[in-house]
């Protein structure tokens, strides 16, 4: 199996591209190479510093999953603001639910196996938590974003074939739907780029709308403020 992510894929032709809402300089505090793709396809210009680990720790029983991706992008974007005196910082993260359980990162091939089987033939969910943080401004943005997505019943030989590929690796559910797989489809128009890591229709809005809906951030750092 090839990996099909490519800056001529038709996912990232046509992105939205919006004006910075302040003069900072954009920082992505992600190393998901696919946020950083979808960034550069739209025209943006930024640096790449990734949060660290820690970001993403401290899963509540009782979270559910647009909760939490809104938490730990905050959480994201503010372990890089602590560490910079200026910049536009975008964080981000994604997760698939079924039927409420939410799934993250695979952390092997069983994982991985027992995840597509779950998501096998079942309508599921991704969300992605987007943090747009000015550290200038000392204001924030969270948002998340849903998309519906329908994956056909996987046969043994496709559900063996994905696995070796090790395509799955880093990808929340345990799949790529960049990796060109026709058996992965998206619901009601929902947003492919929200899939993929960031909503960039949603990232053009919050830049726009960033001045009139940014709520100032707490003296002690505050735990993932839904904007709106
Ligand atoms: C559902 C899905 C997720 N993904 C990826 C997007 C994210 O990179 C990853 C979810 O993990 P995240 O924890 O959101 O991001 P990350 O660990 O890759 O990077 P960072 O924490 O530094 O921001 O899954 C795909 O590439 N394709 C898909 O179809």
């Amino acid at each position: 199996m090839t990996m099909k992510f490519r800056s001529d894929l038709p996912l990232m032709q046509g992105l939205p591209l919006a004006s910075l809402p302040t003069e900072e300089p954009m920082i992505l505090a992600s190393g998901s190479p696919r946020r950083a793709q979808l960034l550069s396809a739209a025209g943006y210009e930024f640096s790449v510093q990734p949060a660290s680990d820690e970001a993403e720790c401290g899963m509540c029983s009782r979270e559910t999953a647009p909760e939490l991706v809104a938490r730990y992008a905050y959480r994201k974007a503010a372990d890089i603001a602590t560490k910079n005196d200026c910049g536009l910082v975008v964080a981000a993260d994604t997760v698939a639910s079924c039927y409420g359980q939410i799934l993250g990162k695979p952390h092997d091939i069983e994982h991985a196996e027992a995840m597509l089987r779950q998501l096998s033939g079942r309508r599921h969910d991704v969300f992605t938590g987007i943090c747009v943080w000015s550290i200038v401004e000392q204001r924030c943005v969270v948002d998340v974003v849903r998309t519906e997505l329908q994956m056909e019943p996987l046969s043994e030989t496709m559900l063996r074939d994905y696995l070796d590929s090790m395509l799955w690796e880093g990808k929340a559910g345990a799949f790529g739907y960049q990796d060109g797989n026709d058996w992965l489809e998206i619901l009601e128009n929902g947003s492919e780029s929200n899939v993929v890591g960031l909503p960039m229709e949603r990232l053009a809005d919050l830049f726009e709308r960033f001045d009139s809906i940014a709520t100032r951030i707490a003296a002690d750092g505050g735990n993932s403020p839904l904007s709106r």
